[in-house]
């Protein structure tokens, strides 16, 4: 996709672009140290429901390929104003949480829960990494600075065999940050991890008592309908990740959903949304086969965080920058 590289617009990643985009001057450069608003403290109020979309943020990176904080300010206003987004998910697959060090995971969390402070209505940090102590690190650390929920991913390289292996190290993670809304992030396709989440929820309150819901990046709407048919209290939130073919996911009663192209198809996605509350199912499926037209051809041309980088900074002028390795700038690419 070499099309985000000849807009004009800045898009970091051209030879000649050795001076970082401009940006507004950021209205403050460092990250607190401190704790934001420590939890369970009497400011605690009670949370609201999670609904609606959940962007999958990008991590915004300059030239030189460090993180680029003082974008993210701006990246707020746009999700909130421009695509009617205020729910984000943050460092997992489309902010390149994996490829990211523990101090940088940290800084942006800290730079997402300030900008998005009295602007966004949930921040949830994803904490998975491929060691415990890390991920626990990373949950006490979103604790502290008062994340709205944390999600963690399957170990990936050695891999949890069944059940109880899985929720064994979910719980060492949740109990780490015992206040904060906890989701499992599945996602088979990267992770390699394919239990059943149906199977999983069995018995799952009693092991981690914060399990909240799960961030559901499979294709396998059966397991994803018999999980809201066993989730009759309607206790937990079932957030669907494949975003092409979230009017599958809803028609079987998931909660909302969670996803990289709500970055920029956010507005439309809402109006989907709307038309399926509504209901018009006709409205719904021409909404759905929009988004579904538009991946199909990026998806031909080899679409992942790269793309996804590009089009954003085409879309909404921010400069998300290149990839980190072994990603590559699709910028770049002829
Ligand atoms: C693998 C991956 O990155 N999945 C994302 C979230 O889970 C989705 O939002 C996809 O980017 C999207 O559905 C396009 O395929
Ligand atoms: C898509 C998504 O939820 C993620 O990037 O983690």
């Amino acid at each position: 996709m070499g099309r985000a590289g000849c807009t004009g617009l800045a898009v970091p990643g051209s030879a000649a672009a050795a001076v970082p985009a401009p940006v507004p001057a950021p209205a403050r450069l460092a990250v607190p140290t401190a704790p934001l608003e420590p939890r369970g403290s009497s400011s605690m109020t009670p949370r609201k429901k999670l609904k609606g979309l959940v962007a999958a943020t990008i991590t915004p990176m300059t030239p030189d390929g460090k993180i680029n904080l003082p974008v993210i300010g701006q990246y707020v206003d746009y999700l909130v104003n421009e695509q009617n987004v205020k729910n984000v998910f943050v460092n997992g697959t489309t902010g390149e949480g994996l490829s990211l060090s523990i101090q940088e995971r940290k800084q942006l969390a800290e730079e997402w829960m300030y900008q998005g402070k009295d602007k966004l209505d949930h921040v949830i940090i994803h904490v998975g990494a491929l060691n415990l102590p890390e991920c626990q690190e990373l949950a006490r650390h979103a604790a502290a600075i008062g994340a709205g929920g944390i999600a963690v991913i399957a170990p990936f390289f050695f891999k949890p065999t069944n059940k109880d292996e899985l929720v064994a190290f979910l719980q060492k993670v949740a109990s780490e940050a015992p206040e904060v809304p906890f989701y499992y992030y599945h996602i088979p396709p990267l992770t390699g991890v394919k239990i059943r989440v149906e199977e999983l929820l069995d018995g799952i309150k009693a092991q981690i008592p914060t399990f909240q819901g799960v961030k559901f990046s499979d294709t396998d709407l059966l397991d994803l309908a018999q999980c809201i048919n066993k989730n009759k209290t309607g206790e937990f939130e079932f957030l669907y990740g494949v975003d092409e073919q979230l009017l599958g996911a809803l028609a079987v009663g998931a909660n909302g959903a969670v996803g990289s192209t709500y970055n920029y198809l956010g507005r439309q996605t809402n109006l989907m949304l709307q038309a399926f509350a509504k209901p018009d199912f006709a409205l719904a499926q021409q909404y759905q086969f929009l988004t579904g037209e538009f991946l199909n051809f990026v998806i031909k041309l080899g679409f992942g965080v790269a793309q996804t980088k590009a089009v954003m900074t085409f879309v909404s002028g921010i400069p998300m920058g290149p990839p980190r390795l072994p990603l590559v700038d699709a910028s770049r690419q002829k």
